[in-house]
């Protein structure tokens, strides 16, 4: 996942629109990333493959999360259809 990618969904602000990414190693420590995420004016979900909680001690930080609405980690490939699932719920819940 590149900066400039995330940056270019900035400009299209839509109330039911929604990301989410998986942002492997760059999770635990990149900046640009997580100020990228902050400035999205969408639903925006983490997903990784694997439980991090249960793998090294540096991959318990997830820093680019602290932008995220919500994170899904540790169901595989299904990781991406749960995240799918909750975004949908959180978009189409009446605010
Ligand atoms: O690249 C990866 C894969 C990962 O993002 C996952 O999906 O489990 C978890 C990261 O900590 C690791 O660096």
């Amino acid at each position: 996942m590149e900066v400039n990618e995330l940056t270019g969904f900035k400009q299209n602000r839509q109330e039911d629109s929604g990301i989410l990414g998986n942002a492997k190693a760059y999770t635990h420590t990149s900046v640009a990333i997580l100020e990228a995420f902050a400035a999205l004016f969408m639903a925006k979900f983490g997903i990784h493959l694997s439980n991090i909680q249960k793998r090294n001690a540096f991959r318990h930080d997830l820093n680019v999360s602290k932008a995220a609405n919500g994170m899904i980690y540790g169901f595989g490939s299904r990781s991406t259809k749960n995240a799918l699932d909750a975004m949908r719920g959180l978009i189409h819940t009446p605010s």
